[in-house]
């Protein structure tokens, strides 16, 4: 995600950001960001944190009207992980557990240990923008009798040309995204949320990524994946018309998801060898954008990864300048009737294939209103007529509804228990 869209861990406050850049979004969007010491969430949420510098110091609060770890840029840790109810926890199970985990995530998010199963892992570091998001399953909703409240965008997604899916790394009861600047912290919150589980929920999977480390550019830029690509630079911004509909429920869907929005994670391994055969100017058509600066094809030398894109554009000899089957091409919006999504995926390389070959990819993570109007088309597009589609594999796959943002000594998903 481009840092220069939402500075979160420049000092800028999300207040003050959404006052010059997003003013219809404020009631909307107003939670979940850094600043290099937060000030904008209410008592409290200033407090310069105990331990850590500038970079440990940053601190995203964990209350607000929308869950943190959506709206603010990529940390450059990422722990994914997804966990499956004990038989018999029930619906009074999951309660105790959401609140055993929010309180947590407050206090990690603050900067401060753990009250239970606290390890000392994290003990020399700041929050380092640490984000806790959870999401719900459509599996949680039958194993706590609460099937008439699953929301409709939870319907498994279809199975597109392709997909080589493990079940045993996706889906699961209740997935968390823990973000932060350090391995350690995002670790350490990893480890007591699992410890605060037991017995009530049991790992199903986990899998760590990575993105840029905050200050690694001489100027903020989004960050580059595994490809060599800058990926994220034509995300929805807050300040675009209809961003909030775009990223979050709407009035379609069940109240206690007023606030919240939907998750498809995806893991796509990515076939370096072969990728990495292509030369850059072969590379560059199957995406559409120079891997120099991410600018659009077609564009003027140094004009930038958020230059205009321009689809109709002709070369001298009459083509496409963006091929046909270029991916931005593809999974515009304009060529899905509007389908759009808030992509914060991060990278991942967890060593070496049987043949050799890296296990490297990108762990697909994006945010949206409805993925049936959202992923769903464009990856249906993408799996048939996507030049990019052959240099990748989707590995594994989850659909989660993302509860709203928790207030001050409520906790995750009250609104759907308790409403
Ligand atoms: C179903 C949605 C998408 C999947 C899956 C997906 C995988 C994927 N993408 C890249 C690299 C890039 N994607 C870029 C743009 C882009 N991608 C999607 C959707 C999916 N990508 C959209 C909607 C867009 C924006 C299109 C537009 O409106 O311009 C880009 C260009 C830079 C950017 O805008 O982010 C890159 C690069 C990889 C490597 C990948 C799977 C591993
Ligand atoms: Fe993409």
């Amino acid at each position: 995600m481009d840092e220069t869209a939402a500075p979160a861990r420049t000092g800028v406050t999300r207040r003050a950001l959404l006052g010059t850049a997003g003013a219809g979004l404020v009631a909307g969007a107003g939670a979940g960001v850094a600043g290099a010491v937060a000030l904008d969430r209410g008592p409290g949420a200033g407090t310069a944190p105990a331990a850590g510098g500038a970079l440990g110091a940053a601190r995203v609060p964990f209350h607000g009207e929308h869950q943190a770890g959506i709206l603010e840029p990529q940390q450059a840790r990422v722990q994914l992980a997804a966990f499956d109810l004990a038989d018999g926890a029930g619906r009074d199970g999951l309660r105790g557990l959401l609140r055993r985990w929010s309180r947590t995530a407050a206090r990690l998010t603050a900067g401060e240990p753990a009250e239970e199963f606290e390890n000392q892992v994290a003990l020399d570091a700041g929050p380092c923008s640490l984000t806790l998001t959870f999401g719900f399953g459509a599996t949680l909703f039958d194993r706590t009798a609460l099937a008439d409240r699953r929301p409709p965008g939870l319907e498994p997604l279809p199975s597109f040309p392709g997909d080589a899916l493990d079940p045993a790394r996706g889906d699961g009861d209740l997935f968390v995204q823990i973000g932060a600047d350090d391995a350690l912290v995002a670790v350490h919150a990893l480890r007591v949320l699992q410890r605060q589980a037991a017995g009530t929920a049991a790992l199903r999977w986990q899998c760590a990524g990575f993105a840029r480390t905050p200050g690694a550019t001489p100027h903020p830029m989004t960050s580059r994946n595994l490809m060599g690509q800058i990926d994220g630079s034509n995300n929805p911004r807050p300040a675009d018309d209809g961003f909030a509909a775009t990223v979050f429920a709407g009035a379609d869907q069940p109240a206690w998801l007023a606030g919240g929005s939907y998750l498809v994670f995806r893991r796509i391994r990515m076939l370096l060898d072969h990728w990495e055969a292509l030369p850059p100017d072969r590379q560059e058509r199957v995406i559409g954008r120079r891997k120099s600066d991410g600018a659009p094809l077609g564009a003027p030398a140094g004009a930038g990864e958020h230059a205009p894109v321009d689809l109709s554009a002709q070369g001298p000899d009459g083509g496409l300048v963006i091929p046909a089957d270029a991916h931005i091409r593809v999974a515009a919006p304009a060529a899905n009737g509007g389908a759009a999504m808030l992509r914060r995926g991060f990278s991942y390389h967890d060593g070496l294939l049987a043949d050799g070959s890296p296990d490297a990819g990108l762990l697909f993570l994006a945010f949206q209103a409805d993925p049936r109007k959202g992923f769903t088309p464009v990856q249906r597009k993408l799996s048939r007529g996507d030049g990019l589609s052959r240099f990748l594999r989707h590995e594994a796959s989850g659909v989660y509804a993302v509860p709203p943002g928790v207030p001050e000594g409520g906790y995750v998903g009250q609104q759907l228990l308790e409403g």
